[in-house]
């Protein structure tokens, strides 16, 4: 007895399969055994050792309305399968509320801002017209360029890949026609339509960026990928979805360091990812050189001879890698957009590389042969179905040799259609020929280099889609989504993965996804169900010992040290100009102090909201952080190592107003995730009789606001208010003891 598995069915019964066997395949229902049905999958016995034919046979079939998928499977697989679709269903469910939630954000900034401010966000291109291009196997292409013939479109974040909405007078109609953009020039953008409206070949028309659609397709993707998994991509899913446990690391044998400064600690984290077979994790607190850590373990794999593929969800992440491994002369390319490349790495991207090969540069003379007789088929007559009249393209050449007329359509319009599908032969031809070139260029290019870096997201382009690697690293992979983490992961034999889950998870849209488990990683699930994968970092570089302690006892059981280099450095070392201070602030800004509380619960400093806002402001604390920094300014401190924070948005849009220096910095605590300034002042806002203190209780929050400053922190606050979570007692205890409490 053997079994198959069909997937994807919608409420069919047993008679329904059997029916589909009967009607789809030259086999017997009659060799059916047992047939167990659960939601939309099925486990169907089948005699006669005729599984594997059945599948074949059926699959991609239809079962009553639905469209099935079928394979053969052993029996005792199917719990397993069962624990893997809960896994792959559940996570697609997530990604499509976090879609979702996006979607709506997007319609509520087409509703709250105009058409031109927009525009101005590079969201929406205005004052289109549309271009009937054909037919694409995407759907019906429509080519918008601006009404005013010859001008450039303004910069724009749409992108190709991306979903986009086209509207005339209300980009609010829910009928609006969406599609995705195919190709991309200064002066036009093309979109493919499933179902477009004949509107879009008009004017008067915009376009606006919808949901950034193509990260979640590849989520899903990646999810599909993970379900269907065979070989190493399977042992590595059986792991992540639990039903094996990852093999303990051993050891490697590391002959030669390249980078000649790492710690034991690090050594140690590197000697083992290069030992495990599987999966394993570099736990790296704030400071602890998470990312030179993994940068060894990708050099040593390298000379290894093994093919590396590096990631992390940020651009500016992945560019911080690059950066690493180009000093380190490490052969490596960027794979992403341009336009979210930095500037100064933009020469190592493969959109800079493959300018200069040979291959390349012939597709693109193609292509413009191609354009130019696209622009010469404008004079001929498209064969549209007014004229065409059911005749097909061979007919109508046939007819034009003939130099005849049929049904009606002249002999001109029979020549011009001629032409134009003549055209239209050739056209095709060079654009193929253009790229198969240019994949011949971009695979010649990627062969010669042994690090792929790139986002997760873009690890399931087309361009990295076939390639598999020896080894996947993702940095920062605690604020990656799970689904994000398997788009690299599924082209990978081996993953190694940095982060640190005591700080801020992925940013996730949907509360609902988010309470559902987006925002868990995968990282964090696996440090806690196999310590035996992980190291942990444990000497900082960058914040004196007294501000690192308290984040160190609280976060990371006192594991941490301060290394020499940090472990005592003070403002001290600034030779700031203290006469300067005004004599309120002379004791808050003392360089001698690494870390101070200013208590404002004794004075009126009260939060409040700004009408429509959901976020908090406190005018009387921005007033003194406003203080604070420009004293320091005043004494010598040069902006660029200062930094303001807060937890809150409002606060932080107000302390922007009330502090004038450029290149000081003042961010949100979310955005200050992974930096570090000389003085971090943080400014904690909330203060009321309620003691409500709202997401101030996440103390991933906190732990990153703590652990941003070099030699000086300042954290501003009402004690009376905050000490409701008892974090900040103990915070404010501690302070007391180690560095000094001013209240004011
Ligand atoms: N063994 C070492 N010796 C000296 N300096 C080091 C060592 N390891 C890391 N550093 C330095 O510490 C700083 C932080 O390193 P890195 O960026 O790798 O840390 P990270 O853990 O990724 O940082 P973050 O916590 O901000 O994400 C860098 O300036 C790096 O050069």
């Amino acid at each position: 007895m053997s079994n198959i598995l069909i997937t994807e069915l919608k409420n069919q019964g047993p008679g329904d399969i059997l029916d589909a066997i009967g009607g789809e395949t030259d086999i017997d229902p009659g060799i059916i055994g047992n047939i167990d049905i659960n939601g939309s999958r099925a486990l169907v016995e089948v005699n006669n050792g005729k599984a594997e034919e059945l599948a074949t046979q059926l699959n991609g079939k239809k079962v009553g309305h639905s469209r099935v998928s079928v394979r053969n499977i052993e029996e005792e697989d199917f719990k397993d399968i069962e624990t893997i679709y809960d896994y792959v269903d559940r996570f697609k469910q997530l990604v499509e509320l976090e879609r979702e939630q996006e979607m709506r954000e997007h319609e509520e900034s087409i509703r709250t801002l105009s058409g031109k401010q927009r525009e101005a966000e590079g969201k929406a291109i205005l004052y289109l017209r549309g271009r009937d291009e054909g037919n694409a196997l995407e759907g019906k292409l429509v080519k918008f360029m601006r009404q005013h013939k010859g001008e450039p479109l303004p910069e724009t974040e749409i992108a190709v890949g991306d979903l986009v909405m086209i509207s005339r007078r209300d980009p609010l109609l829910s009928d609006n026609p969406t599609g995705t953009v195919v190709q991309k020039t200064n002066y036009s953008v093309t979109v493919a339509f499933d179902q477009p409206r004949s509107f879009i070949f008009g004017e008067g028309l915009r376009m606006d960026l919808y949901v950034n659609d193509i990260t979640y397709q590849r989520m899903k993707d990646a999810l599909t990928r993970v379900e269907e998994a065979t070989g190493r991509l399977a042992d590595l899913r059986n792991i992540m979805v639990g039903l094996r446990s990852p093999k303990e690391p051993e050891k490697a044998e590391v002959n030669q360091w390249f980078n000649k400064e790492l710690n034991e600690s690090q050594k140690e984290a590197v000697a083992y990812s290069l030992g495990a077979e599987d999966i394993h994790l570099i736990h790296g607190p704030p400071g602890t050189g998470k990312t030179t850590t993994a940068i060894e373990v990708i050099e040593q794999a390298v000379e290894a001879g093994q093919k590396v593929l590096a990631t992390a969800a940020s651009n500016i992440a992945v560019d911080n890698m690059l950066d690493f491994l180009l000093d380190r002369e490490v052969k490596a390319v960027r794979v992403g957009h341009p336009a979210r490349v930095t500037p100064q790495l933009k020469e190592h991207t493969l959109d800079s590389l493959i300018e200069q090969n040979k291959q390349y540069r012939k597709s693109e003379e193609l292509r413009a042969q191609a354009i130019e007789k696209k622009e010469e088929q404008e004079e001929f007559t498209y064969p549209s179905g007014k004229y065409r009249r059911g005749m097909s393209n061979t007919k109508i050449k046939e007819l034009a040799e003939e130099g005849g007329s049929s049904r009606g359509v002249s002999k001109d319009k029979i020549q011009g259609m001629a032409r134009w599908i003549e055209l239209q032969d050739e056209i095709e031809a060079l654009f193929e020929e253009a790229d198969r070139l240019r994949e011949e260029a971009v695979n010649e290019i990627l062969e010669t280099k042994q690090v792929i870096c790139t986002t997760n997201s873009t690890a399931g382009s087309e361009l990295v889609e076939n390639r598999e690697f020896d080894l996947v690293v993702i940095d920062e992979a605690t604020q990656s989504t799970e689904p994000s983490c398997l788009i690299p992961i599924t082209h990978g034999k081996k993953i190694v993965m940095a982060g640190d889950h005591r700080q801020l998870p992925p940013t996730v849209k949907s509360r609902k996804a988010a309470d559902q488990g987006l925002e868990d990683t995968l990282f964090e699930r696996l440090a806690e169900k196999y310590p035996g994968i992980k190291n942990m970092l444990e000497i900082q570089y960058r914040m004196h010992e007294t501000i690192m302690a308290f984040s160190n006892e609280q976060f990371y059981d006192g594991i941490i040290s301060a290394d020499e280099s940090v472990r005592t450095h003070t403002l001290e070392d600034f030779q700031l100009d203290i006469n300067l201070f005004n004599n309120n602030l002379t004791e808050i800004l003392d360089p001698h102090k690494p870390l101070v509380f200013v208590d404002t619960s004794g004075r009126d400093a009260a939060e409040r909201i700004r009408q429509g806002s959901t976020s908090k402001e406190n005018p009387e604390e921005a007033l003194l952080v406003a203080q604070m920094a420009d004293n320091l300014l005043r004494s010598g401190m040069r902006p660029e190592n200062i930094a303001v924070i807060s937890p809150y948005k409002d606060q932080v849009d107000l302390l922007d107003r009330k502090i004038d220096a450029e290149n000081l910095e003042i961010k949100s605590v979310d955005g200050f995730q992974g930096r570090e300034k000389e003085v971090v002042i943080i400014s904690l806002t909330r203060s009321n009789k309620n003691r409500g203190i709202g997401f101030l209780k996440d103390v991933r929050r906190f732990n990153v606001s703590l652990t941003r400053a070099e030699r000086k922190l300042i954290v501003v606050g009402d004690s009376s208010t905050i000490t409701s979570h008892e974090i900040y007692s103990h915070f404010i205890d501690y302070v007391r003891q180690k560095g000094r409490v001013i209240e004011l």
